[in-house]
């Protein structure tokens, strides 16, 4: 296959999981993220890039967020919310830290393909994604790319989707979100 055909099969895979995730549940994470305070974002490899690129968005809106582990970022309280993007659910290092969010009365909410997971029994918002996880030996759904890649990149459309969502309802564009854009780059 060409590599634009392959492009194109990445983008027809991402086009069937649009009817696939539950728009309550969306809503229920736009909700969380505006009545938050602070909102923080994890994800391991590739997963944690995507929910990065999903912080920069939310800081260019005006929201509080904050990397998990970067230098500057500042403790977790109880009005704050906690999104772990994962599709496993289970990755060993965000486990503990969905917990010690709860434990200090901070909300957690998952991305991910795995309610059931035990991020998934932990977190009080869960928004289902389709695809198949990293390890796909028992996994049901068909894709032609490797491990977590459709999450990946579902996660990644998924959190602009709800950047778009949150900008419709604080009437925000794009230019008074490029005011806070970085500068120093
Ligand atoms: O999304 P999960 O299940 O937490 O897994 C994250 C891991 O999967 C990968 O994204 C690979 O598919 C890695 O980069 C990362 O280590």
């Amino acid at each position: 296959m060409r590599t634009i055909e392959y492009q194109a099969e990445i983008i027809k895979e991402l086009n069937q999981t649009v009817n696939l995730i539950a728009d309550e549940e969306a809503d229920k994470l736009v909700d969380r993220i505006l009545r938050s305070k602070k909102v923080f974002v994890a994800g391991a490899g590739r997963s944690g890039l995507m929910v990065r690129a999903f912080a920069m968005r939310m800081m260019q809106m005006g929201i509080e967020a904050y990397v998990v582990g970067e230098t500057v970022t500042p403790n977790l309280g109880k009005d704050d919310l906690l999104i772990i993007g994962s599709g496993s659910g289970e990755t060993k290092s965000l486990v503990p830290m969905a917990e010690k969010a709860k434990s200090l009365s901070g909300s957690v909410a998952i991305v991910t393909i795995s309610p059931e997971s035990t991020i998934g029994k932990i977190a009080d918002i869960i928004v289902k994604l389709p695809g198949s996880p990293k390890d796909q030996t028992d996994s049901g759904y068909k894709t032609i790319q490797p491990m977590g890649a459709l999450f990946e990149q579902t996660l990644l459309v998924f959190c602009d989707a709800v950047i778009l969502k949150m900008m419709d309802s604080q009437k925000l564009d794009s230019n008074t979100m490029f005011s806070r854009h970085a500068n120093l780059e």
